[in-house]
């Protein structure tokens, strides 16, 4: 069935798809009413003349889409490299919320649509908003990344947080520091008070690791039941330390009793980037050589985790730091 060209020209205005039809050499021969009305967000008069603007031009002046892959995907459809090209990317419009954009560039299929006069081919722009699906996806992947009873990070979010900053103190130098805490006799406040007291309990834990971890460089994680792990970017140990007495007294502060009258308490280790772990293997070489994440940063966990063993073991209720001769540290005043 063929369309009256005054229904096809009433679609392409009433779509709330934006679209731009261009020539080989990127020049803009329409764009459609939602394209203008686009145009507006971005500062432009609604009746703006697109007409033979250059395409590839617009992407190069805006930062959102002077990128070499984008530019790259449009130039090699419009050299007939490839027959399709499509990708999304975030909008900032000067005046509104940023905007995730689809955008999708192919050759036009019916020969009939070609531009008479040039006789060139011609190129159909779509620009699709997909904010929405894009606000659900990172929901969606943040809630991946969460303990829901403490609202901490898991253990997933943990393991990529620590990646990323194991990878930022190995190229800045800096100090990092691993924090294990871990609830003191947890078990005999749920079998007396209940595990909904035992949640309850946890939350509170948590609530007062978040006050902790406020920097960029810093996360705090659920680990497992009743064990936390904080990162602390650009810590050295002996920060650390003064770090967990702090957490050690807020969670006494709470004041939560069980079993008659035996107050909730947490055992803490920490280990450092830097002040032992596994150089001393590895002497001879720059350190951004040698050192890797799986190898050395997960060490670092297991140091910590070797340093809240001794805390456990000496007492609970107490801070230790890993130290390659496990040799154990005098807790501070709070
Ligand atoms: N309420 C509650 N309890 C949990 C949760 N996850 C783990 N637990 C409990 O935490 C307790 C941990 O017990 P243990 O590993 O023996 O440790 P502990 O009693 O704290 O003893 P120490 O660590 O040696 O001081 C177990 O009873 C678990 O069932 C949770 O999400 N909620």
């Amino acid at each position: 069935m063929k369309l009256p060209a005054h229904l096809l020209t009433g679609i392409l205005e009433t779509l709330s798809l934006q679209i731009a039809v261009i020539d080989q050499e990127s020049r803009i021969l329409y764009v459609n009413r939602a394209w203008q009305n686009f145009g507006v967000y971005y500062g432009l008069p609604a009746e703006a003349d697109w007409t033979n603007v250059s395409y590839l031009e617009i992407c190069q002046a805006n930062e959102d889409t002077n990128q070499p892959q984008i530019l790259q995907g449009i130039q090699q459809v419009l050299n007939g490299e490839t027959g399709h090209f499509k990708t999304d990317y975030l909008c900032h419009t000067p005046m509104h919320q940023p905007t995730w954009l689809t955008l999708d560039i192919c050759p036009m299929k019916d020969t009939q649509l070609q531009d008479a006069q040039a006789s060139t081919p011609c190129f159909l722009v779509s620009l699709t908003n997909i904010t929405v699906h894009k606000q659900a996806e990172l929901e969606i992947s943040a809630l991946s990344m969460m303990d829901p009873l403490t609202g901490l990070s898991n253990r997933r979010r943990l393991e990529l947080f620590l990646r990323d900053e194991w990878s930022r103190a190995i190229r800045h130098q800096s100090g990092l520091s691993i924090m294990m805490i871990d609830a003191d006799h947890f078990k005999l406040l749920n079998d007396s008070m209940g595990h909904a007291a035992g949640d309850e309990c946890l939350k509170q834990i948590a609530d007062i690791l978040k006050k902790y971890t406020n920097r960029p460089g810093d996360l705090a994680a659920r680990y497992g039941g009743e064990e936390f792990v904080l990162v602390l970017g650009q810590t050295t140990s002996q920060e650390a330390i003064k770090i967990g007495e702090r957490i050690r007294q807020k969670v006494m502060d709470l004041n939560i009793r069980f079993a008659e009258h035996r107050l909730m308490t947490v055992s803490i280790g920490i280990a450092s980037l830097g002040a032992h772990a596994s150089q001393a293997s590895k002497p001879t070489q720059p350190q951004s050589q040698w050192l890797n994440f799986s190898e050395d940063g997960n060490l670092l966990i297991e140091q910590a985790d070797k340093a809240l063993y001794v805390a456990k073991k000496q007492g609970r209720n107490r801070v230790e730091v890993y130290d390659k001769h496990h040799r154990l540290t005098a807790p501070l005043t709070a």
